[in-house]
C-alpha cells in the first residue's frame, strides 16, 4: 500500500493502490451496460473486455468478488439480465464465474455469504432494484435498501464503472459512505489518461455527437457551450433532428411522432436557445432514410421516410471538418448502427477521425461498436473510453458524482 492518489480539481480519490484490497470480500461495481440486438444479444462486449484487468487483479490478491452492473433501463428493449454477460465474462477470465438471478434478497445475500475465497460472483440487472433510478445525493443513498442489504456483506466497495459516474444513483454514490472503496483500474486510467491528454490550448476540438440519449447531450452541448470548449459540434442521430426540427426544418410527421413519443420535443425550446445564442451547432444536410423497407437518400429538406441515418453528403462535409482538427471527440452513433445498413454515416466519421491529424477520444458503448476490426487504430493519438455521457462531462468540467462520493469515502484503518 503507498500513495497513489488520484487527483481531479479539488477532490482526491483513492486507487486500488491506497487501500488494503488482500484476502477482502469486495463489492466490485463494473458498467458492462452492452450494445444488444432485437434478440436481446449482445452485439459488443468492448465494455466486458474493458473490467477483465481489474476482476482479474483482485481475484489473484485472493479477495472473493460479487460484481455489480446495470444493463438497459426499465421499459427498454436492452433492459436484460446479464447472464450473458456472465459467460462472457468467465470466458475472458478462463474461470467460473456464478450468476445469481437475484440482487438484494435473500437468495443473493446467502450466495454473498456463502461466497468462498477466491470466488466470483456476478448479481443480477441492478436495476431490478427501483432505488437505483433515484437521483440523489450520497447521504440519501447509503440509507437505501440496495446499500443496507449490501454493504455489510462486504469488507471494501471499489468502482471500476467509469461509464456510469455521471450517475448519482446507490450502486455508485452510495456505498462510499459505507464501505472503505476506491476507484477500479479501469475508472483510473480514464480519468488520468482524459486529464491528460485533454488541453485546453489543443484547437479547434470538434465534438461528433449522436445517438438516441438526447437528454444527457443537450446537457452536455449547454455545458461544452457555455465553457467555449467546443470549436464545432456535428451532430447526428435523434440529437441532430432535434436541432433540425429547432432551426424550423421539417422532417415530416412520421419522424416528429418517434420524437415527441421520445420525449425528445420538448427540448426544442433549449436547442432554440442554444442555436440563437450562435452556439456552432452543424446539422445534417442529407440523410438516410427507410421507406416502406427500402433504404435511400434524402436532403434534410424534403424528407419523406423514417430517419435512420446520416446521409452520404453530410457525412463527405462531416468527415472533412474532422480532418482539419486538433482534437475530435465522439459519441454516439449518426444512425441506427444495430442494422448494417444504417452504419455507414458512423463508420465515416469514425474512418476521418483515425486517418486525421488530431488526437482522437471515442466514447459511449455504441459508437465503439461501430469501429471495424480492420480499421488502423494508432494508440499513441486514440483514447477509447468506455463512458459516453460520463466522459463529455468529465471533459466539460464537470465534477462527477461517482468521484465526488469516492473521495468522501470512509478510511480503510486495517492496515
Ligand atoms: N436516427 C435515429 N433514430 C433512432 N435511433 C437512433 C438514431 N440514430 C441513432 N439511434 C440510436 O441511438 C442508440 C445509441 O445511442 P446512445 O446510447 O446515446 O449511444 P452510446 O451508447 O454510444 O453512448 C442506438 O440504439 C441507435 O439505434
Ligand atoms: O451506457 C451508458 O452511458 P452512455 O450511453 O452515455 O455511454 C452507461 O451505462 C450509463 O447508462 P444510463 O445512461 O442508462 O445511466
Amino acid at each position: 500500500m503507498g500513495i497513489f492518489l488520484i487527483k481531479v480539481g479539488d477532490l482526491t480519490i483513492p486507487t486500488m493502490d491506497d487501500i488494503d484490497i488482500r484476502s477482502k470480500k469486495v463489492l466490485l461495481r463494473i458498467d458492462i451496460n452492452s450494445p444488444v440486438d432485437e434478440n436481446g444479444k449482445i452485439i459488443d462486449d468492448s465494455r466486458i473486455k474493458a473490467h477483465i484487468g481489474t476482476i482479474k487483479e483482485l481475484a489473484d490478491k485472493g479477495n472473493s468478488i460479487v460484481l455489480i452492473s446495470h444493463q438497459g433501463r426499465p421499459g427498454d428493449k436492452d433492459f436484460i439480465s446479464l447472464e450473458e454477460h456472465t459467460k462472457l465474462i468467465s470466458k475472458y477470465l478462463d474461470r467460473e464465474v456464478v450468476f445469481v438471478e437475484d440482487v438484494i434478497g435473500p437468495y443473493a445475500r446467502e450466495m454473498i455469504k456463502k461466497l468462498e475465497n477466491n470466488g466470483i460472483l456476478l448479481l443480477d440487472n441492478i436495476r431490478l432494484i427501483s432505488e437505483e433510478l433515484i437521483e440523489a445525493p450520497p447521504q440519501q443513498h447509503v440509507k437505501t435498501f440496495l446499500v443496507r442489504k449490501l454493504a455489510p456483506l462486504f469488507d471494501v466497495y471499489v468502482n471500476d464503472a467509469f461509464a456510469t459516474s455521471h450517475r448519482s444513483q446507490p450502486s455508485i454514490v452510495g456505498f462510499p459512505l459505507a464501505l472503505p472503496s476506491a476507484a477500479g483500474r479501469v475508472m483510473e486510467r480514464e480519468v488520468s489518461a482524459l486529464a491528460r491528454i485533454f488541453n485546453a490550448e489543443d484547437t479547434p476540438k470538434i465534438f461528433t455527437l449522436g445517438g438516441g440519449k438526447v437528454h444527457d447531450t443537450i446537457r452536455i452541448i449547454e455545458n461544452l457551450v457555455r465553457k467555449r470548449i467546443a470549436d464545432r459540434i456535428l451532430t447526428g442521430g435523434l440529437v441532430a433532428e432535434l436541432f433540425s426540427v429547432a432551426k424550423g426544418i421539417n422532417l415530416n410527421p412520421k419522424n416528429m411522432e418517434i420524437l415527441e413519443k421520445l420525449g425528445i420535443l420538448s427540448l426544442i425550446p433549449r436547442a432554440r436557445k442554444l442555436l440563437l445564442s450562435g452556439a456552432p451547432i452543424e446539422i445534417p444536410v442529407d440523410y438516410k432514410v427507410e421507406i416502406n423497407g427500402n433504404v435511400m437518400e434524402e436532403p434534410a429538406s424534403k424528407i419523406t421516410g423514417v430517419i435512420k441515418d446520416i446521409g452520404s453528403t453530410t457525412a463527405e462535409i462531416y468527415s472533412s471538418f474532422i480532418k482539419d482538427a486538433k482534437v475530435v471527440v465522439l459519441r454516439g452513433p449518426m444512425g441506427v448502427i444495430e442494422d448494417e445498413r444504417f452504419k455507414s454515416g458512423s463508420k465515416s466519421v469514425l474512418k476521418a477521425s483515425l486517418e486525421g491529424q488530431g488526437y482522437v477520444i471515442i466514447g459511449g458503448g455504441h459508437m465503439i461498436s461501430a469501429l471495424d476490426k480492420d480499421m488502423k487504430i494508432d494508440s499513441s493519438k486514440v483514447h477509447i473510453s468506455t463512458g459516453g455521457g460520463a466522459l463529455l462531462l468529465f471533459l466539460s468540467g464537470e465534477r462527477l458524482p461517482a468521484l465526488e462520493a469516492l473521495s468522501m469515502s470512509v478510511v480503510n484503518s486495517s492496515d
